[in-house]
């Protein structure tokens, strides 16, 4: 179980964030939607344990991956060691497998930016999914791709989901991604931001 309890998260004198609590359990996929602005993001930085500054408590969790709308790969490192690098423990072989997971057999060698930018990204899920984790952040992982790709990224997300089961708090502006990858659908709203909906999927 990971429990979040937020009771109050600012910027400067600006409250950003009040009163906002929930429990992820084992394997749990939630989604977190809400307006431009609202603090969605602000929201997954304190649960991934990258800000640290604000009033409350989360669970610490020992295995946890992010991916974000940028692939943040390693442009001066190849795609192999993009994987092993970042996941202690996982061998050149495990990299490889998990390349050809995603689709992209034989691409290890490859240095990130001889990658098309939808490849990138399915090299950012197989970076995170590689590390096994038991908390998956994704925020906004599919802005901005083509429809087509769109599709084959949201597919191969459901089916590694599915595989390697990690608890899932994501992002998105589109309810009806939400609706599709969440079991829960947390919507935030007002300034401060608060829970305003929760919807059983
Ligand atoms: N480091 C920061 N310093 C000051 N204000 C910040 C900082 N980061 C975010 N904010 C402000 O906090 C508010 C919430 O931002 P956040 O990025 O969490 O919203 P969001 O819901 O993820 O938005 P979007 O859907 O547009 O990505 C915004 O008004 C933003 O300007």
């Amino acid at each position: 179980m990971i429990d979040i309890a937020i009771q109050s998260k600012k910027f400067g004198a600006r409250e950003i964030l009040r009163d906002i609590s929930f429990s992820m359990k084992v394997s749990e996929k939630i989604a977190i939607i809400g307006p431009s602005g609202v603090g969605k993001s602000t929201l997954l930085r304190i649960v991934g344990e990258i800000d640290n500054d604000f009033d409350g408590a989360v669970s610490t969790v020992q295995s946890k991956a992010v991916v974000f709308q940028e692939p943040n790969l390693l442009r001066w490192r190849r795609v192999g060691q993009n994987l092993t690098l970042l996941n202690k423990g996982l061998s050149g072989s495990q990299a490889h497998e998990m390349l050809e997971r995603v689709g992209l057999a034989g691409a290890a060698d490859h240095f990130p930016d001889q990658l098309s930018l939808g490849q990138q990204r399915r090299v950012a899920l197989a970076r995170a999914f590689a590390g096994r984790p038991e908390l998956l952040i994704m925020d906004e992982p599919f802005a901005s791709l083509d429809p087509d790709t769109y599709e084959a990224m949201l597919r191969l997300t459901e089916s590694m989901l599915a595989q390697f089961r990690p608890a899932l708090l994501l992002v998105t502006h589109d309810r009806t991604e939400a609706k599709r990858l969440a079991d829960r659908v947390i919507v935030l709203s007002g300034n401060p931001a608060s829970i305003c909906e929760v919807e059983a999927v």
